[in-house]
């Protein structure tokens, strides 16, 4: 069965290396200006396994979604005939703010005659591009179709493990960006290495409360996709969320290009948490600050003076 990722930035491009040497896998993008090299993962040269068109692959029957999740409904308005009734695994971390859908909810929405499913986990494009060691999360709701991607996607330095509790493992994936940006901005803001491990800590309880609201099993959350992912973009500067937090700790500016999932998906997020009544003081603030209606210090003094509880 041939692959096709849709989606050429950093993602999408490490992860069409990735698979290449398994067998040829095409990649789609939008508007490709580059031959070899992908700007957006430089230092990285294009195998020849790897064939990079314009033109939506019409051969593949399991296709990667590596679209930004903002922008995912758009693609899809373009695209989702194309796409019905083939395998659609999703890898893209947030939740749309226009509907309040994950990706893996858009798809299946837009696409009702595919099997929907999700590849997530702690994973830079960078790292997975280079063949480093990685390990993710396959989550698909049909066992036979799991277990098929998980044969199809694996190779030997990206092992996938198997789940059936996409909500977890999307919701593991959306909500650590929020908290990553959380945590570089109580680093820009040199308010020290305890307070980032209180805000992972505190941050990791409300992404399972929220994912617990939405039917997902606790145990997803504490696997790759939610904390493995939460500890590499909460303390890794590789990380473009961790990075616009540090940069707004900092009070500095910070390109608008590029992507940071976790600033629409924390607006989301406090939209649904205040529709549902749960408490998500990490997420709410976060959407605040990148509504740009608080800033660090007063964010860090409503958290402290929250009421005190029982952990
Ligand atoms: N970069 C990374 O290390 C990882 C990224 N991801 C996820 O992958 C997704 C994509 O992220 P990146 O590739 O890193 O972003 P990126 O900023 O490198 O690339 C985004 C790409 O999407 C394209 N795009 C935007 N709107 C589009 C549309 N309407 N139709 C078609 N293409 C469109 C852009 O042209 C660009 O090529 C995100 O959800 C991200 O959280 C997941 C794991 C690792
Ligand atoms: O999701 C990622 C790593 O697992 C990539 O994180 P950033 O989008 O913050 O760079």
């Amino acid at each position: 069965m041939s692959v096709a990722v849709l989606g050429a930035g950093a993602f999408g491009t490490a992860l069409a290396v990735a698979l290449s040497v398994r067998g040829p896998v095409t990649l789609w993008g939008r508007r490709i200006g580059w031959r070899e090299e992908n700007p957006l993962l430089p230092g990285v040269m294009l195998p020849g396994q790897v064939r990079v068109t314009q033109g939506m692959p019409d051969g593949a029957q399991t296709l990667l979604l590596a679209v930004p999740a903002q922008a995912l409904g758009r693609f899809l308005d373009d695209h989702a005939r194309a796409l019905n009734g083939r395998t659609l695994v999703s890898c893209a971390k947030g939740i749309d703010l226009a509907s309040g859908r994950s990706p893996a909810g858009l798809l299946a929405a837009a696409c009702p005659a595919s099997t929907v499913a999700v590849l997530t986990g702690p994973s830079f494009a960078a790292d997975i591009a280079r063949g480093l060691p990685t390990a993710l999360t396959l989550a698909c709701a049909d066992a036979a179709t799991g277990h098929a991607l998980q044969h199809q996607l694996s190779t030997p330095a990206l092992r996938l493990y198997r789940t059936a509790d996409v909500t977890g493992a999307e919701l593991g994936g959306a909500l650590k960006n929020v908290i990553a940006i959380a945590a570089g901005a109580a680093i820009g803001a040199g308010l020290g290495d305890s307070a980032r491990a209180a805000i992972i800590g505190r941050g990791f309880a409300e992404m399972t409360r929220f994912a617990a609201l939405h039917g997902a099993l606790p145990d997803t959350l504490a696997g790759l996709s939610g904390l493995g992912d939460l500890i590499l973009t909460a303390t890794s500067e590789g990380s473009r969320n961790f990075r616009f937090g540090l940069a707004l700790g900092r009070g500095a500016p910070f390109d608008p290009a590029v992507t940071v999932e976790g600033a629409a998906t924390a607006r989301a997020v406090a939209r649904i948490a205040a529709a549902r009544a749960v408490e998500m003081p990490i997420s709410t603030l976060i959407a605040g600050l990148a509504e740009g209606r608080i800033d660090v210090k007063q964010a860090m003094d409503l958290l402290m003076a929250r009421p005190l509880k029982e952990e």
